[in-house]
């Protein structure tokens, strides 16, 4: 069941408290919203969802929960049919009761990218900006976070956000809200903030720096992965329209750049702490997301070009302080 209530009871103890001056007008909204069409169908799949659940939750070096053959080989096939209503299933894996749902992105290979380069998460509050299903909210309380709160527009990945959390007893300190990051106040009490893969949806990405530091406390650490391409610190692509057949990405900078970006938003400490190009391995068609993917949209005759002309997608994390003069 999608629950904000318990976020509440949680944050109004902590250095949270503030964010209740706001949000749950915003939350209520969107539960009132009319846009959210296939919601109510998606809310009856997790009430049958209720019904499953197990304390066997390993969240360390994988996100998974109930174990191969602790329920019966009829129930598992329930389950997967029932966990198939939310396709397309993009960010993971995750395995669950033995259900192996193989996203679209292994999830995990980008957090094996950042987490060697990161400030230990044990006991920090962290906040994950654009958190799609929540696969990397789960390896960041595996690491022993404190609190992880994920923001997402998306209803389909609360869903399958709220599908996860139920089948592992419902983790009190792991939360999904589907906000956008401009419709944060500045909170600025997360110790850690993570942006992956969302600066290059951003039409403001100056702005978007700015929105990520305001969440972060004096001396927190921002976590940023993005679309790079090659160049110097001023070269930017923008592309004309479609970007790897992505309708909504405008801003591509070299790593110089965003560097540069970053310091000029008053980061200290600024670093690239990794560069990848993303392979056809990582971004793939699957039994769980079965529209196209990458490999349909690079060119068929040189994969080092999408099919628009542009470099094939490259992405590099970036490491950076609030400082505490701010
Ligand atoms: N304004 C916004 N505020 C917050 N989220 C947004 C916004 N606009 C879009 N999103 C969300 O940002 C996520 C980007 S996907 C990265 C997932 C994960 N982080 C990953 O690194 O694997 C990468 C991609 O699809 O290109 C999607 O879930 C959007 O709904």
């Amino acid at each position: 069941m999608i629950d904000f209530a318990s976020f509440y009871q949680v944050i109004a103890k902590s250095r949270l408290s503030h964010w209740l001056h706001t949000l749950p007008a915003q939350l209520n909204a969107w539960e009132n919203s009319e846009r959210h069409g296939n919601l109510p169908k998606w809310q009856r799949v997790l009430k049958k969802l209720e019904s499953y659940h197990s304390q066997n939750v390993n969240l360390h070096d994988r996100v998974e929960i109930g174990l191969p053959g602790e329920i019966s080989d009829g129930h598992t096939k329930k389950l997967e049919n029932l966990l198939q209503s939310f396709h397309p299933w993009r960010k993971g894996p995750f395995d669950l009761f033995g259900i192996h749902i193989d996203t679209e992105w292994r999830s995990d290979w980008k957090w094996d990218r950042v987490l060697p380069h990161i400030s230990p998460l044990k006991n920090r509050y962290v906040l994950d900006v654009g958190c799609g299903s929540g696969y990397h909210l789960w390896r960041m309380r595996g690491e022993g976070a404190e609190l992880a709160v994920g923001i997402d527009p998306s209803a389909l990945f609360l869903c399958q956000f709220t599908a996860v959390k139920q089948l592992g007893g419902n983790d009190p300190q792991v939360h999904f809200l589907p906000l956008g990051i401009q419709e944060l106040p500045p909170l600025r009490a997360f110790d850690t903030v993570f942006s992956m893969g969302v600066l290059y949806h951003r039409r403001s990405p100056i702005d978007h720096l700015y929105q990520l530091k305001d969440q972060l406390r004096d001396g927190g650490e921002l976590v940023l992965e993005t679309l790079i391409v090659d160049g110097d610190e001023n070269t930017v692509l923008v592309p004309d329209d479609r970007y790897a057949q992505m309708n909504n990405v405008w801003f591509l900078p070299s790593p110089a750049a965003m560097i540069k970006w970053l310091k000029k938003c008053g980061f200290q400490d600024v670093r690239m702490v990794d560069e990848a190009i993303t392979t056809t391995d990582e971004q793939r068609k699957t039994e769980w997301m079965r529209n196209d993917s990458l490999a349909q949209y690079l060119m068929p005759d040189d994969p080092t070009r999408t099919i628009e002309g542009y470099p094939a997608p490259k992405r590099a994390v970036f490491v950076a302080t609030r400082g505490s003069e701010d």
